[in-house]
This record gives C-alpha cells, structure tokens and sequence, in this order.
C-alpha cells in the first residue's frame, strides 16, 4: 500500500483543561482529498495549526512524506512541501496577480533579491508563476492589483500562490468561505483536479463542497476524531448525525 504524505498520530493539544486535539490520528493518502469537518470549536483550526508547524503539540508526531517534521517550524514544513492556504485572505494587495505567484515561485527555488525590481523580471519566475496562473483560470487577471480582484479570484489566487510551491500536500482551510454559489462551483470543479498534482487535507464548513469532493472525511467533535470514512458513510452514521450533521438539519 501507499505510504501516507501526511501521518499524524497520537495528536494532543491542551489549552489549560481543554483539549483541543486529543489523541488525533490521520492520514493523507496520495491523490485524495480528506475533509477534516466537525461543529465550530472543535479544534479543526488547532490541528491545521499543528500539522502546519504554526503551534506546537503536547504530544505526538506529525510525519511529511515519511520524514518526522513534529520539531520542524512552518517554514522548514513549507519548504519540504506543505502547501497552506489561510481562512483570511494572505495575498499582498498592492502585488499584481502575477507578482504575488513570482514571489511565490522565489521561495520555491530559494533565489534571494537585495530588491524587488529584479526578481519581478526574472523570466524563471514568470514561467512557473503564468503555469500556475494559468491552471486556476486567473490567465485574464494576470496584470491586475491583487486587491482589486473580487473575494473568491483573491481566493483562487491563493490557490495558484499554493500550487507554485509545487507542494507535497496542500492545506486548505475553508477555502469556500464567502464565496458565492457560482464561486463555490468553480472553486469545487479547481480542487477537484488539484488533488492530482498533491493530496488535499481540507478544513469546510460548505458540505456540499465537502460531499462533492471528499474521498474520505474525519469528523472531529471536542477534539477527537469520532468518525472517519467515505462520504456514503460518514452521512449514514448515526453518532456523527447526532454530533454534528443533524445540527444542521435542525
Ligand atoms: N490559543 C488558544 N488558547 C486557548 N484556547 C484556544 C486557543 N486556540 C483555540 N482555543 C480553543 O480551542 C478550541 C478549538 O478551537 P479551534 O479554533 O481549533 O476550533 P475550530 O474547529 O477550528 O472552530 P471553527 O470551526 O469555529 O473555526 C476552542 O474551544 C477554542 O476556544
């Protein structure tokens, strides 16, 4: 079988007597994507936080493409490819759309500008940088100031910033979040294929976002993971119909 890109086991975060990760295990297979969804509190940010070397755990170990990365900080972790995409918006508004992705692609290959000027013509930027463009569909906004871009082409525009590390694994928490209906669509038809070029492990609230592309979910309630499975099973189960799905039928 498979050896998983991300291998979190035995996950424990406590926050004086709460436990906002308790006893986590999870895995993130080559070419999948696996929602990681559970009601507001429940620690699905603390977990993000802790795979992505944000903050660090009590106990356990978080392994990326077989190495142990549990004492790694978040910028070893995103060089050794984890890609992380934030709930608040993090491109650089006066930055072109093709700017922010270059600055991106700098990164990726380590080059170092005493100013921006350079880097910005750099032609082993701009190739990448327009690939990268190209494949989340923002080839037309290309010349455009980030913060002129609408909410969910600045949310894209994160995803191509991702896609340009060439990441391992891609984190993607509540990529969805206001977007509208046609923007969600577009978004789910993007991740849909992403997962080809890296494994998805994705935080969302939208579930028909989540049901449209989860290969398999966790469900995590009061930090602990109480239900992991395919779509068809995670909906038939009855204790995460009670914990968290049937809240939002009420
Ligand atoms: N730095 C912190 N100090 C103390 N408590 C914290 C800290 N960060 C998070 N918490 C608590 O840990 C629990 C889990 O929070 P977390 O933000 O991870 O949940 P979540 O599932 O991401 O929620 P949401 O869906 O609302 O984003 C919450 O009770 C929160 O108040």
């Amino acid at each position: 079988m498979a050896e998983p890109v991300l291998q979190i086991r035995g996950l424990c975060k406590h926050f004086g007597a709460l436990r906002a990760s308790d006893n986590v295990d999870l895995d993130l297979m080559p070419g999948e994507i696996h929602a990681l969804i559970g009601p507001n509190g429940a620690g699905k940010s603390t977990l993000i936080k802790q795979i992505a070397g944000e903050i660090a755990p009590d106990a356990g170990t978080i392994r990326l493409a077989g190495r142990d990365v549990t004492a790694s900080g978040a910028v070893a972790r995103a060089r050794l490819g984890l890609a992380r995409s934030f709930q608040v918006s993090s491109v650089a508004g006066e930055f072109t759309v093709l700017q922010n992705v270059m600055l991106a692609v700098a990164g990726r290959l380590r080059r170092t500008y005493r100013f921006l000027r350079p880097a910005l013509a750099d032609t082993k930027l701009t190739a990448p940088a327009r690939e990268a463009i190209a494949r989340v569909g923002l080839a037309d906004r290309e010349g455009m100031r980030a913060a002129d871009l609408s909410h969910g082409e600045r949310r894209t525009l994160e995803i191509a910033i991702a896609l340009a590390l060439k990441p391992k694994a891609f984190l993607l928490d509540e990529p969805m979040a206001g977007m509208g209906p046609e923007g969600a669509r577009s978004l789910t038809h993007l991740l849909d294929g992403l997962r080809h070029e890296a494994p998805i492990l994705l935080v969302e609230h939208d579930m028909d976002a989540v049901f449209a592309l989860a290969d398999r979910i966790s469900v995590l309630v009061h930090g602990r993971i109480i239900a992991s499975g395919t779509v068809a099973e995670i909906q038939a189960d009855a204790v995460v119909r009670a914990a968290y799905l049937g809240e939002e039928d009420a």
